[in-house]
C-alpha cells in the first residue's frame, strides 16, 4: 500500500472497501487488482513493476459475472468453497473446477508442469505461478469475501468460472509478478540503493517460500498442489497482513495459512520427504539447488544492504562532524570578535589617559617623552621600589591617640618615580562616610647613594614640615622624625615627634603605622592602615 503517498492510498482505500481496517507496510494486495496498464516492465530482465501512479481498480470481476446469471451471491459461496479446498474440502471443490486446472484429481499428469512453475517463480520472485488459472481464480474470489465477510451465497457456481475471467481481465501473462508487493513496502524511504537492492530480494522470495514448503503438511499430492498454488498468491486472502518483518532483508513471510486452513496442515512434514516429493517431478533443477541458489542470493543481497548502511553511517558522521566544525567557527567568530572588543577598549583607555595627562599637565605635556612607555626607574631608588603604585586602604585605617576617639578613615597613596634618584609620594585621607578629605601629605622619599639611609621629607596640610630619616631594609622602612616645623598659628597641641614604619607584608599589601608624641601625650601609636594596591 502506498503508505507514504496519501492520496494515492485514499485510492487504494476506497477501492479495497475494506470497513476498519488500516494497512501497515506489511499489508499486501494482490496483484490481481490491477489493470494490465498499471505495471511496466523492467528494462534490465522486463520484470514486472507495479507503477507508481497504480490505483486497483479489480474487484468487481466475480461480481460483473454474477450478476447477469444473478449469481453474486453463489459467487462469494464458491469461493468460500473454492477456499475451502485449502481449507481440507478437497472432495468439494475438485468438481467444482475447470477441467485441466491444476487442482483437478490427475494430479501425477499435472505434477511436472505444476513443479515447473513452481520454479519459475522461485527464480522469478513471482508469488504466484502464473499460468495457473485456477489459483488466481481462488485467489481473486477470497479477496472479494475478505471485503465482504460474513456475505455467503447460496449458489453452487463454479471458482473456476470466475478465475478464468478474472484471469483473462487481469492476469498479466506468464513470466509477470503478481506479489503485488512494492519494492517501496521493504526499503527505507529516501535511499534509492536500499531500493534497488531491495528488488533484488524478489528474485528469492518464492525460492524462500519453497524453502519453507518442506514443512506443508503430508497430503495427496494434488491436493498440497493446489494449495501451493494458492498460498503464494494472496495466502488465500487478497490482502495478506504479514506480520512485521526486517524492511531491510524483505524477506517474505510464510503466507498465512487463512483462516480456513485445517488445524493437522499446521503439522511439519518432514524436509527429507518433502524433498522426496518435490523430486518426484522429472524437472531439470532439483528444489534444493533452488533453495540453495535463492539463500545464497539472500544473503547476498543482504550483504549489499550493509554496504548501504555504512555509506549512510559515514554520511550522518560527517554531518556531525560538519555540524561540529561549523559550531567551532562560530565560537571563534564570537572570540574574534570579544579580542576585538577587548582590543577598542584598551584603544580607548590609553585615549583617556591621554587626556589626563594633558589635564594634569596643560601646559607641559607637549614636553613629555612621546613614548608612553613609563620612565626607567632610578638604580638608586631601588631598594624602595616595593613601595610604588597606587594603594588603596583595606580595611579602612584605624585612627587612635590617648586624647581622641577612635576613627577610622580612607586613604589613597600614591608613590611613584619619573626616572630621577627619588620616589614621590602623596597620602590623601578621606572620612569613610562622606569621603569627605581629611589629612593630605606629599613629598618625597631619597635613598643616600650606595646605602640604606633613607630621608623622608612630608609636607602636611595641617601646616607641618618634617623631615624623617631612618633605614630600608628589605621590604621594611622605619623611620623618625629628624625635624618638624609647622605654622605659626598650627593647632596645638603640636606634634614633637613622629615615627613611621612601612612594610609589605606576604600578601604583597603596603602596611603603616604611624606614632606621635605632642606637647601633652608621650610617644603613642596615631594611625594603623594596611593598602591594597590598585595599579602597577
Ligand atoms: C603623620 C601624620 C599626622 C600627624 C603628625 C598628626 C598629628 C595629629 C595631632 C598632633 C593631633 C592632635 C591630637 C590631640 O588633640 O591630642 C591630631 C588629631 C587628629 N588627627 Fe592626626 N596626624 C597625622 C595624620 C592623621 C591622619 C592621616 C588622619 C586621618 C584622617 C588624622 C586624623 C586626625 C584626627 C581625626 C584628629 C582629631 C581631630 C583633629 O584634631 O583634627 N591624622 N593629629
Amino acid at each position: 500500500f502506498p503508505l507514504k503517498d496519501s492520496k494515492r492510498l485514499i485510492q487504494w482505500l476506497k477501492a479495497v472497501q475494506r470497513d476498519n481496517w488500516t494497512p501497515t507496510k506489511y499489508s499486501f494486495l494482490c496483484s490481481e487488482h490491477f489493470t494490465k496498464d498499471s505495471f511496466s516492465k523492467r528494462l534490465e530482465d522486463q520484470h514486472r513493476l507495479l507503477k507508481p501512479t497504480a490505483v486497483p481498480s479489480i474487484f468487481h470481476l466475480t461480481e460483473k459475472k454474477r450478476e447477469p446469471g444473478g449469481h453474486g451471491r453463489a459467487r462469494r459461496k464458491d469461493a468460500s468453497k473454492a477456499s475451502g479446498i485449502v481449507k481440507g474440502h478437497p472432495s468439494t471443490a475438485a468438481g467444482k473446477v475447470a477441467p485441466g486446472s491444476s487442482s483437478s484429481s490427475s494430479g501425477n499428469s499435472m505434477a511436472k508442469p505444476e513443479s515447473r512453475m513452481l520454479k519459475r517463480a522461485a527464480l522469478q520472485g513471482e508469488a504466484v505461478p502464473q499460468a495457473d488459472p485456477d489459483t488466481v481464480g481462488r485467489g481473486q474470489v477470497q479477496g472479494s469475501l475478505e471485503r465482504t465477510p460474513g456475505n455467503q451465497g447460496e449458489a453452487e457456481t463454479s471458482a473456476a468460472d470466475s478465475h478464468d475471467q478474472s484471469a483473462a481481465s487481469s492476469s498479466p501473462g506468464p513470466g509477470a509478478d503478481k506479489s503485488g508487493i512494492s519494492v517501496d513496502d521493504f526499503t527505507p524511504p529516501g535511499s534509492g540503493a536500499c531500493k534497488f537492492i531491495g528488488s533484488l530480494h524478489s528474485y528469492s522470495f518464492s525460492s524462500k517460500h519453497s524453502r519453507e514448503r518442506p514443512s506443508v503438511p503430508r497430503e495427496p499430492i494434488d491436493r498440497k498442489r493446489l494449495k501451493r498454488d494458492v498460498e503464494p498468491s494472496c495466502s488465500g486472502n487478497s490482502l495478506a497482513q504479514s506480520p512485521p518483518s526486517s524492511s531491510l532483508t524483505a524477506t517474505p513471510q510464510k503466507p498465512s495459512q487463512g483462516p480456513s486452513a485445517p488445524p493437522t496442515d499446521v503439522t511439519p512434514k518432514p524436509a527429507a520427504e518433502a524433498v522426496q516429493s518435490e523430486h518426484s517431478d522429472a524437472s531439470p533443477m532439483s528444489i534444493n539447488e533452488v533453495i540453495l541458489s535463492a539463500s545464497g542470493a539472500c544473503k547476498l543481497i543482504d550483504s549489499l544492504h550493509s554496504y548501504c548502511f555504512s555509506a549512510r553511517q559515514n554520511k550522518s558522521q560527517v554531518c556531525c562532524l560538519r555540524e561540529q566544525v561549523e559550531k567551532k567557527n562560530g565560537e571563534l567568530k564570537s572570540l574574534r570578535q570579544r579580542v576585538s572588543r577587548s582590543d577598542s577598549q584598551v584603544r580607548k583607555l590609553r585615549e583617556k589617559l591621554d587626556q589626563l595627562r594633558r589635564a594634569s599637565f596643560p601646559y607641559l605635556s607637549g614636553l613629555l617623552p612621546p613614548s608612553r612607555e613609563p620612565p626607567k626607574m632610578n638604580p638608586v631608588v631601588e631598594p624602595l621600589s616595593w613601595m610604588l603604585g597606587t594603594w588603596l586602604s583595606d580595611p579602612p585605617g584605624a585612627g587612635t591617640f590617648p586624647t581622641l576617639q577612635p576613627f577610622q578613615y580612607l586613604e589613597e597613596v600614591h608613590i611613584s618615580h619619573v626616572g630621577q634618584p627619588m620616589l614621590n609620594f602623596s597620602f590623601n585621607s578621606f572620612h569613610p562616610d562622606t569621603r569627605k578629605p581629611l589629612h593630605r601629605e606629599c613629598g618625597f622619599i631619597r635613598l643616600k647613594p650606595d646605602t640604606n639611609k633613607v630621608a623622608f621629607v612630608s609636607a602636611q596640610n595641617t601646616g607641618i614640615v618634617e623631615v624623617e630619616e631612618g633605614e630600608v631594609n628589605g621590604q621594611e622602612l622605619c623611620i623618625a622624625s629628624h625635624s618638624i616645623a609647622r605654622i605659626s598659628f598650627a593647632k596645638e597641641p603640636h606634634v614633637e615627634q613622629i615615627t613611621r614604619k612601612f612594610r609589605l607584608n606576604s600578601e604583597g599589601k603596603l602596611e603603616q603605622t604611624v606614632s606621635m608624641a605632642t606637647t601633652t601625650q608621650p610617644m603613642t601609636q596615631h594611625l594603623r592602615v594596611t593598602y591594597k594596591k590598585v595599579t602597577p
